[in-house]
């Protein structure tokens, strides 16, 4: 599968954490994240993953375009609720194309356990 991985500032620990815990299962998958995230992944998790912008430059939109045209299979973005951010159309843009396209998007951390356990599963 190919799997995005966003995640704002105040949840960039979150998602090295989460990433760290899955990175067994992530391995086997192709990565994708937007710039800053996949810094952190790559530095922090040990993971392989392609950094796209980073969110406030348009790697928001660059995941958008890749799902809308079929190359996402799901999303994990850890938004920040307590943040407002300078590209939040950016953000709500890929957030619907997930629900256009019906495309798992888990936006917290607890949902994208469930998501990683499911897949770990098989
Ligand atoms: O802003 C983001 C998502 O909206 C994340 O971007 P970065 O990973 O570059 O910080």
């Amino acid at each position: 599968m190919n799997i995005a991985l966003i995640a704002h500032n105040g949840k960039k620990d979150d998602m090295v954490a989460l990433a760290t815990e899955f990175a067994p299962l992530l391995r086997q998958h192709t990565l994708m994240a937007t710039g800053t995230t996949g810094g952190r992944l790559q530095a922090d998790a040990g993971l392989a993953v392609e950094r796209l912008l980073s969110g406030p430059l348009g790697g928001d939109l660059q995941i958008g375009a890749r799902l809308s045209t079929g190359l996402v299979d799901a999303v994990i973005f850890l938004r920040d609720p307590m943040t407002s951010q300078p590209h939040e159309p950016d953000i709500n843009a890929l957030v619907r194309a997930c629900d256009v396209h019906n495309v798992p998007c888990a936006t917290n951390v607890a949902t994208a356990r469930l998501l990683l356990a499911e897949w770990a599963r098989g």
